[in-house]
């Protein structure tokens, strides 16, 4: 059992054959032991990070008006911001406020009989006041694509499978998202949940947080191991369709953050890497998939191998108001 996560570099992947063998046997590891770790030499400057960080923590000190004038409640495709109080995890509410970005899409309304994920497809909310953060998020997409793209193939490739198995399900129209979070302090009511225990549906997860810390990582027997921030690093996670596309050989990973002390704020960004919509995820060909455990069996959290539908679960799960004012028949209608 682990006590620290890993910390993987990934500039050691293009340094000559010895130093990639020996990246990818700890990547091996690290994603089928724990699920998490810390990424470095991914390329990605401290300027681009610290832009990044300015323009989130502008949009954060925005009027509330001007922030609620991009609420997500407007928009029928999650976009835009989310109130604190108004997400929930885990059946509870938790304690942040946060801004969902995606690629910059036209919407694509579902025609009769089209899957009801197609609405995650659509245009983004920016706050008019903040005209740079359109351009630093969008290129924060780009740039973070690249490098989760890199690291999925050495991940594929580190447990022997091919590794551009699933470049077709990326292909196009990928279905990336950025979230801009901030973590306000502990709730009044002392709950102390920023946000609760969860696992991300995708593929990979590309994190950058601040010196506060807070991440949780459970450790599957009751215990958890703390994220401490490491300055330059992104915390990297597998999300459940990696679960999927593995048969249960490696594992999307539980996690959560606990609200920072007091009133101090957190910030924090996580990158999503995931397919298209419509991509369904076959099962990967590795050594020995024969004897993988099998997906995690869960009534409550049921695994969708079509990445539309598990991406939907969760946005319905986590966004109800969003859900009850423009998806009424899909939540009584499912998935
Ligand atoms: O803010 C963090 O450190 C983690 C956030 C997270 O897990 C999520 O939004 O899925
Ligand atoms: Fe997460």
């Amino acid at each position: 059992m682990i006590n620290e996560l890993p910390v993987l570099d990934l500039s050691a992947a293009s340094a000559g054959a010895e130093a990639r063998a020996r990246f990818r046997e700890a990547l091996h590891s690290a994603a089928r032991d724990v699920g998490f770790f810390q990424l470095t030499g991914h390329g990605i400057t401290a300027e681009e990070t610290a832009a990044l960080m300015r323009v989130m923590r502008d949009f954060f000190a925005l009027p509330e008006a001007e922030r609620l004038a991009i609420s997500n409640l407007n928009s029928p495709h999650f976009r835009g911001y989310t109130r604190i109080g108004d997400e929930r995890t885990g059946g509870s509410q938790d304690w942040r406020d946060q801004l969902d970005i995606g690629a910059e899409r036209e919407a694509h309304v579902p025609a009769p009989g089209e899957p009801g994920y197609w609405w995650l497809d659509g245009p983004n909310q920016w706050p008019a006041a903040l005209p740079e953060l359109r351009t630093t998020a969008l290129s924060w997409i780009d740039r973070l694509s690249e490098v989760a793209r890199r690291l999925l193939h050495e991940l594929l490739a580190s447990i022997g499978a091919p590794e551009d198995f699933y470049d077709d399900a990326f292909a196009d129209r990928p279905h990336l998202h950025l979230k801009l979070v901030r973590y306000p302090g502990t709730a009044p009511d002392g709950a102390g949940q920023g946000v609760g225990w969860h696992k991300d549906y995708g593929f990979l997860t590309l994190l950058l947080q601040d010196s506060v810390g807070g991440l949780q990582v459970d450790r599957g027997d009751g215990s958890y191991i703390d994220v401490p921030p490491l300055p330059g690093a992104f915390v990297v996670n597998l999300g459940e369709l990696l679960e999927v596309a593995t048969n249960g050989y490696l594992k999307a990973t539980n996690h959560r953050v606990v609200s920072p002390a007091g009133s101090r704020e957190r910030f924090s960004v996580p990158f999503f890497f995931n397919p298209r919509l419509d991509a369904r995820i076959e099962s990967v060909p590795f050594p020995h998939a024969d004897r993988a455990p099998g997906v995690t069996q869960d009534a409550t959290n049921p695994l969708f191998a079509e990445y539309g539908r598990n991406e939907i679960k969760g946005w319905l799960r986590a966004h109800p108001a969003v859900a009850r004012r423009h998806h009424a028949d899909l939540l009584t209608a499912g998935v």
